[in-house]
């Protein structure tokens, strides 16, 4: 049986035949694509080439991976587990893009932000403050864990979730990963504006905005990298242009463009 194949890091079934060839069980399902991302990753990238890519330009493959990418999950709508997390930066979107595309899927849409927040009963700048950034990072973990094994949602994480390589994992294995971005200067411009910054968005290094925004972006891209599925450029555009790009991105099994 074929299994499936990671390229520029998104994860691609390589059968179309999905309802065959992919188990159902969600935990199964889980092993099956670990399985499959380690057997890719082993392969050498002359043997991928030779044993995927022969004859097929790279815009064509970059063409049926979009067709493909989610085209097996999607259409196990109400069979198996499919979550869509958005991660990136501060200001980058996610909780505001999060919202609008749950709706457009007609899927739940969870903050882990807002749920921490909400359990714990004080604003992110007072857990930093009075229990550690530490701290919030483990409940940062616990929430995205529980989340990401909802059968259908769009999540909209943290920051600085993908800092933790468990849930990095854990989020793939869920579902595709949605990569905002954003240059140094929309983020300070957006974090400048957005009143709830003050109590969403303590000082991570103590250093300057704009000191902080690019070292820890800096230190962070490698994570988001790794973990994402594809990106989404956000700078200069509406969120319902971002929200339709995503849709196309997931392809026309969510209702997104062919
Ligand atoms: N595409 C966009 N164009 C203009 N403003 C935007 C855009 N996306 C988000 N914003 C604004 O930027 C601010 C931050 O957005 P949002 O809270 O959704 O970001 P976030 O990624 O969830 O941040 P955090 O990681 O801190 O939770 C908000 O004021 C929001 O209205
Ligand atoms: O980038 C970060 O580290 C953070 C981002 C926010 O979403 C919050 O999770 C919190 O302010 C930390
Ligand atoms: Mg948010």
């Amino acid at each position: 049986m074929r299994l499936g194949f990671l390229f520029e890091n998104q994860y691609v079934l390589s059968s179309n035949r999905c309802s065959t060839s992919v188990p159902r069980d969600p935990r199964i399902r889980r092993r099956f694509r670990a399985h499959s991302i380690h057997w890719f990753d082993n392969l050498s990238s002359v043997e991928r080439s030779r044993q995927q890519f022969t004859g097929k330009t790279q815009e064509k493959l970059r063409q049926a991976i979009r067709a493909n990418v989610l085209d097996c999950p999607l259409r196990h709508n109400g069979n198996t587990n499919m979550v869509v997390t958005l991660i990136g930066y501060r200001a980058t979107g996610k909780s505001t893009v999060g919202q609008l595309l749950a709706s457009r899927l007609g899927w739940d849409f969870v903050d882990t932000d807002d749920q921490i927040v909400s359990v714990s009963g004080k604003s992110i700048a007072e857990i930093f403050r009075e229990d550690g950034e530490p701290h919030f990072r483990e409940l940062e973990r616990q929430q995205l864990q529980r989340e990401l094994s909802r059968e259908h949602a769009v999540i909209s994480s943290g920051g600085g979730a993908i800092l933790n390589e468990q849930t990095r994992q854990l989020m793939r294995e869920s579902g595709p990963v949605v990569w905002l971005s954003a240059s140094v200067e929309t983020i300070v411009e957006r974090l400048k504006e957005d009143a709830a910054s003050t109590g969403s968005r303590p000082s991570l290094t103590g250093e300057g905005l704009v000191e902080e925004v690019e070292s820890v972006l800096r230190s962070r891209l490698p994570l988001y990298s790794e973990a994402a599925s594809f990106v989404i450029e956000t700078d200069e555009r509406t969120v319902d242009e971002i929200v339709d790009e995503i849709m196309s991105q997931l392809g026309p099994e969510s209702g997104g463009a062919s």
